[in-house]
């Protein structure tokens, strides 16, 4: 199976090198595509590795029929629809810190060219204009940096400017004052760092909480004279009020990276003497190219070839300890899922799954997403994956709850799903024997012993003289040959379960028969 993965922006040649060296990957580089070209030949790739350029948009997504994975070189994911990739299931993944170095010490550059007005002084100088009177700066020293977003990129802007003898005072929801006191910044709100600060920088993502996070209103909270610099994502200031914050003279300075439209369309704000900027050049440097391209490429090899990766964006990623423990047990939660959604009548408006035993202490998310990917796609079809089982369950309107319990209750392990659809509350439990794979051990209130594969028949009955019998005849009569058969009974002569593994699939028209005899109320074909 060779993997066909489209390249449309343009990486590091070293940093895809684990791409071209490891075997089934076949690499096309196109970095010049027109949204409508890239549109067109989206459908033939398995794999689309991107950075900031290509906006992976939902009409792309809808069209990627083959796509299970797209790579972002990089930490922002605004330029790819997630929503779009995960109902599609397709899964992203970025280089989250890869780039972290390199979009500080631009912040750095950016702050310092700001204030000494670097850019503008060159660009005199250019013209044969020795002008040392237009360009006096101000001092970093003694001042105060105010920092919003204080993740990777923030963190690592913070302890430079302290190292430029600036106090910080930073905001981040994730901020505590006993966080900020370890890091040595003050702690405060968004509106107390703009009214604190000389300076001004912002690292968090743009999100819709983050888009125009400031705006004309904490341009009015600022310090007249105040500098602001973005090199985290165009939108997260308001250009249009930090025109105006500009020209009324409350801010001297700006410097920019990142635009509300890239590449850039509106000069404006590059035409006021008091704005320094470079286009998007944040992550541009050799070691961080490299590092995020090898990042992601090493995100797609191990996808394809264990389905593992570590730094998904739309799936909580799992530590590979963690991963070691659980993976043995991806099929039986599937098949549970799988198990219920034919025995059940009706589709499913709840479900509760509760890990027992050795289950009990570990992370078991991802198995909750393969029982519901088992139990959604007989409703939904092949296009649930483990990355939009969740999303589908709640899309439907499917409760989904998950318990532990450290009771072995006589199984090292055991997964037990409920179900409760319209028409009532059907239950299965599965363990995994050393050495002997997955059995079914109970459904409903009875106790069985069934490997969770191929065909199976439910049949409830009354408990009575000869019905096993006549199951058995009936599906001989139809060449159908039993391989196990498994009885229980809640007690003599009452409410009874059989539980048949058969050698192929039964007709329709067999299990119509079996329900017309008398002792039988209802059949179930289950396929695994
Ligand atoms: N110019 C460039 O070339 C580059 C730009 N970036 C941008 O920088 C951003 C930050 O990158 P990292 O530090 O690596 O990400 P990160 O995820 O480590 O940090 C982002 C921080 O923002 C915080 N945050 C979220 N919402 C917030 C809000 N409403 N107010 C204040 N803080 C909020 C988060 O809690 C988090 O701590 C990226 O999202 C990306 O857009 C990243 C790399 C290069
Ligand atoms: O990593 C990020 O978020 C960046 O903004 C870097 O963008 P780029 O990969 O240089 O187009």
């Amino acid at each position: 199976m060779t993997y066909k993965i489209l390249i449309s922006d343009p990486l590091s040649e070293d940093g895809i090198y684990p791409l071209r060296q490891a075997d089934g990957f076949e690499i096309t580089m196109e970095t010049k595509m027109t949204p409508d070209e890239l549109g067109e030949r989206i459908g033939e790739f398995d794999a689309l590795l991107v950075r900031s350029q290509t906006q992976v948009t939902r009409a792309i997504i809808e069209k990627a029929k083959h796509l299970k994975i797209i790579g972002r070189a990089g930490v922002g994911v605004d330029n790819i629809d997630l929503e779009a990739a995960t109902e599609h299931g397709i899964i992203v993944v970025n280089a989250p810190d890869g780039n972290t170095n390199s979009a500080a010490e631009h912040t750095m550059a950016m702050l310092m060219s700001m204030a000494r007005k670097i850019p503008q002084a060159y660009y005199a100088l250019r013209n044969r204009n020795w002008d040392r009177k237009s360009f006096v700066g101000v001092e970093l020293k003694n001042k105060t940096l105010g920092v919003i977003g204080l993740g990777r990129i923030g963190a690592e802007v913070a302890a430079r400017a302290k190292g430029q003898r600036m106090n910080v005072i930073a905001y981040d929801p994730f901020l505590t004052p006993e966080k900020a006191e370890k890091m040595g910044v003050d702690f405060g709100s968004v509106e107390d760092v703009v009214k604190a600060a000389d300076f001004i920088t912002v690292h968090t993502p743009l999100l819709k909480e983050t888009r125009h996070l400031i705006n004309a209103e904490a341009f009015r909270l600022m310090k007249p004279g105040v500098q602001i610099v973005n090199c985290a994502r165009g939108g997260i200031i308001d250009e249009n009020a930090l025109f105006d914050a500009i020209q009324s003279g409350k801010v001297a300075g700006a410097a920019l990276d990142v635009f509300e439209q890239e590449p850039m369309v509106d000069f404006r704000l590059l035409d006021l003497p008091q704005v320094v900027a470079t286009p998007h050049l944040g992550a541009s440097t050799v070691e961080a190219q490299e590092i995020v391209a090898v990042d992601v490429s090493n995100d797609v090899i191990s996808y394809f070839t264990t389905g593992t990766v570590r730094n998904s964006v739309n799936l909580p990623s799992v530590p590979k300890e963690v991963m070691a423990k659980i993976e043995p047990y991806f099929d039986l939660a599937e098949r549970l899922g799988i198990f219920l959604a034919d025995l059940a009548d009706g589709t499913a408006e709840e479900v509760n799954i509760q890990y027992a035993g050795e289950l009990a202490n570990i992370e078991v998310g991802p198995l909750t997403r393969n029982m519901l990917k088992g139990l959604l796609k007989r409703y939904l079809g092949e296009i649930v994956n483990d990355v939009n089982a969740a999303y589908f369950a709640e899309l439907k309107g499917v409760t989904v709850t998950e318990s532990k319990s450290t009771a072995t209750k006589g199984f090292t392990n055991l997964i037990t799903v409920e179900i409760k659809t319209a028409k009532g509350v059907r239950k299965a439990a599965g363990t995994l024997l050393n050495g002997q794979g997955a059995r079914i051990v109970k459904v409903d209130d009875y106790l069985v012993d069934v490997a969770p594969k191929g065909n199976i028949l439910f049949i409830r009955h009354n408990d009575r003289p000869g019905v096993i019998g006549r199951v058995g005849t009936l599906l001989g009569e139809e060449n159908v040959n039993i391989a196990t058969m498994q009885v229980g009974r809640s007690n003599a002569g009452g409410d009874a379960i059989m539980l048949l593994t058969i050698d192929k699939a039964a007709e329709q028209g067999s299990l119509d028969q079996l329900e017309k005899l008398t002792e039988i109320e209802k059949v179930k074909a289950i396929s695994l």
